[in-house]
């Protein structure tokens, strides 16, 4: 097969790159045929060495740089890939921003055929490393003592890490301390392959603005060695810790939380604030990961739903309440769904604690409360949605199209469904005017994305 290919396996050939692929490896052509290298950046010319040869594309490894791009900055060996997922350190921030506006256009266009569509250079932030508010992270063991960090690519070998440069220091600190604190008082280490020992990842998430830190400790069985002593030791070590919680997750899954979480120590919830909001943020609930973006993102949010006091808006995946109280300040009426019960439980103490009145909430799918709001005569104004990489749900943007929202904003952290989506509502009545990328994840591929919809008159 691989004959009438233009290239084998083995091969040392020199390539031009023209473009990188979404996970940020550069595309070099051959006659034709794509061959992904990591590390190519377009207008680079390489000495590859030809790894791999499929059908439709061939993987390739850097031997040597001919021609290096003005976007390239220099990271020693021994620093590249140190902190896991940082697939564009090699790149300048000037340059990751161009990537990720191109990524954004090429997808509209590709999944979307949005060809017409303004999409806006990417607002980025200032302080590109040290952004990261949470980190969950597997934990195993080596040489008789926990280690935590990342999965190697393509491998289930943890790469020990005691920091990692994009998560503020005060996350990496308690990630450190706890792993230290468990390996010191006999916890073992969560085994995959027998399905033994105890811990199996530590979260911990931080409030900038308030500095108030919780840590989570997930294990395999409701019960670890040392409980109380390691609760103690925490908090000695850990002056900002706020709230212990112990979650079991004793199912043979890849998925890291489990069904049962309990308050070991301190307050089920820790506060933040973004902008003038203050949110309480359990566990279990979802909460934006840099919180100097979110603001940029929430803000831009609140000028695509241009409010003015008199409209009834829907938050669909709300998570704790975050947009539908940014939103409910601007609007008469704001009702927000969620599939998780104790954000939905955050996000009606939020609305307490900020004093706002006029957001309600309620659990359960996006796809199966709306249309239920619709048949009690509920509609919106405006309708915001925001949901996980996998997009909305089909039922959902079907109830959309059929209640006519004037305006809809949608929030994405994936633009490949945010095309698929945009075309299912731009074929439902809608025009996408803007669509505005926001780098909430510097240093990685990933991409937010703000679009702007209206019903066609
Ligand atoms: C990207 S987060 C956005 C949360 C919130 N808007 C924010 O900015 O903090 C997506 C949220 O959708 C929730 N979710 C996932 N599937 C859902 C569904 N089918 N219906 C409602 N909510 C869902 C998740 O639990 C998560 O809180």
């Amino acid at each position: 097969m691989s004959k009438t290919l233009p290239v084998q396996k083995n091969d040392y050939i020199d390539v031009e790159f023209e473009d990188l692929t979404h996970d940020g490896a550069g595309v070099a052509k051959v006659d034709g045929y794509p061959i992904f290298v990591q590390g190519g950046l377009p207008g680079e010319k390489a000495n590859i060495k030809v790894i791999k040869v499929n059908k439709g594309y061939g993987v390739g490894r850097m031997v040597q740089l001919l021609e290096r791009s003005y976007f390239r900055i220099d990271i020693a060996q021994e620093e590249k890939h140190k902190f896991g997922g940082c697939q564009l350190e090699h790149i300048s921030y000037e340059g990751q921003m161009k990537f990720k506006e191109n990524q954004v256009r090429q997808v509209l266009t590709r999944i979307g055929k949005l060809e017409n569509v303004t999409v806006h250079p990417v607002l980025g932030m200032e302080h590109t490393w040290q952004y990261r508010n949470k980190a969950q992270v597997p934990v195993g063991e080596k040489d008789g003592k926990l280690i935590s960090g990342f999965f190697k690519p393509r491998s289930h070998e943890i790469v020990d890490t005691k920091e990692s440069l994009i998560q503020l220091p005060e996350v990496n600190q308690a990630i450190q301390a706890v792993k230290e604190i468990c390996s010191e008082l006999g916890v073992k280490a969560y085994n995959e392959e027998t399905h033994k020992g105890d811990l199996r990842h530590i979260m911990a998430r931080y409030g900038k603005q308030t500095g108030e830190l919780m840590v989570v400790i997930i294990t395999r069985t409701n019960d670890f060695p040392n409980r109380n002593s390691i609760v103690e030791e925490i908090v000695a070590r850990l002056p900002k810790v706020k709230s212990i919680v112990h979650n079991v997750n004793s199912k043979r899954t890849n998925v890291i939380i489990g069904d049962k979480t309990k308050v070991l120590w301190g307050s089920e919830v820790i506060y933040d604030y973004i902008g003038d909001v203050k949110f309480a943020i359990s566990a279990l609930s979802f909460y934006q990961v840099n919180p100097d973006q979110t603001k940029v993102l929430y803000d831009k949010a609140l000028e695509y739903a241009g409010l003015n006091g008199n409209e009834t808006v829907i938050d669909a995946y709300c998570g704790i309440g975050t947009i539908s109280l940014f939103l409910a300040q601007k609007a008469k009426k704001v009702y927000g769904v969620e599939i998780v019960k104790e954000a939905i439980e955050d996000a009606t103490r939020n609305a307490e604690l900020n004093e706002i009145s006029n957001a309600e909430f309620a659990v359960g799918k996006a796809e199966d409360i709306i249309p239920k709001w619709y048949d009690e005569g509920i509609t919106a104004d405006v309708l915001v949605v925001d949901p996980p990489r996998k997009g909305c749900d089909e039922a959902l943007l079907q109830t959309i199209v059929e209640m006519k929202p004037a305006k809809i904003v949608y929030v994405s952290c994936n633009p490949g469904t945010l095309a698929r989506d945009l075309r299912i509502l731009e074929d439902g009545g809608y025009e996408t005017l803007e669509v505005q990328p926001v780098d909430m994840f510097p240093q990685t591929t990933h991409v937010e994305c703000v679009a702007k919809l209206v019903l066609k008159k």
